[in-house]
């Protein structure tokens, strides 16, 4: 059974739509997940492909997130992703506005509110930091600035641009110190994770750098390491 609190820092894994993490490898990629968030005790959550989101959420203590969600109440919309069929398969939020899955700002705003009646997590992603402060206005529980230039490149956003992190940090402080921001695109070491919390985030939100490295435990070890307590 899946998680249904957040603790930070964090370390959200977008599985994406990798074969890497697809069906049971995606489990797998879960279950080595939760047994070093165990160990270690730290938060590290997943958010798988949308077709193992309740396979997955079922069979592992961790945090699950939906990758996308959209903005409709559960009836008549054939191929869309409701908030109360996430919270159904055991998902403790969802993500919304990846650059790789954008959304309307109007339907973020929906998102966020309907979320937050259902106890549902939102992660809203941005790109800059004007819209990660248009976004933290709408009261999110968490905003994940990602340039989508460095996205899938290896190079960590908190050390190739920490000028975008630290301006998103400082106007989501002004505009909604409620809200937690993550930053991520590029980000593959603990030196790349360490780097982002002392830009004053709450962790990090990365893909490739798990997904595709040839040892999923090394990969998580090396990035869990600045914040082993
Ligand atoms: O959702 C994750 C981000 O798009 C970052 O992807 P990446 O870690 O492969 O650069």
């Amino acid at each position: 059974m899946a998680a249904t609190k957040i603790e930070y820092p964090l370390i959200l894994i977008n599985f994406k739509a990798y074969a890497e993490a697809s069906g049971k490898k995606g489990l797998q990629l879960a279950k080595v997940a939760e047994k070093l968030s165990k160990e270690y005790g730290v938060t590290i959550a997943v958010a798988p492909q949308l077709t193992d989101l309740m396979f997955i959420a079922q069979q592992v203590d961790i945090p699950v997130f939906s990758q996308h969600v959209d903005d409709v109440s559960p009836g008549s919309h054939t191929g869309h992703v409701t908030l109360e069929a996430v919270k159904d398969a055991g998902a403790i939020g969802t993500m919304v506005n990846h650059s790789e899955r954008r959304v309307r700002a109007d339907q973020i705003d929906v998102v966020v509110k309907r979320a937050r009646q259902l106890n549902l997590v939102t992660v809203v992603c941005t790109n800059t930091p004007e819209v990660t402060a248009a976004m933290a206005a709408l009261g999110p529980d968490m905003v994940a600035i990602e340039p989508p230039e460095l996205i899938g490149t290896g190079i960590p956003v908190s050390k190739a641009k920490p000028e975008v992190v630290t301006s998103s940090v400082d106007l989501v402080k002004k505009i909604n110190p409620n809200v937690k921001v993550l930053c991520g695109a590029g980000i593959t070491t603990g030196d790349d994770v360490a780097a982002a919390l002392r830009l004053g985030t709450v962790g990090v939100l990365l893909a490739s750098g798990v997904v595709k490295a040839k040892d999923w435990e090394k990969a998580i070890l090396d990035l869990i390491r600045p914040i082993l307590k």
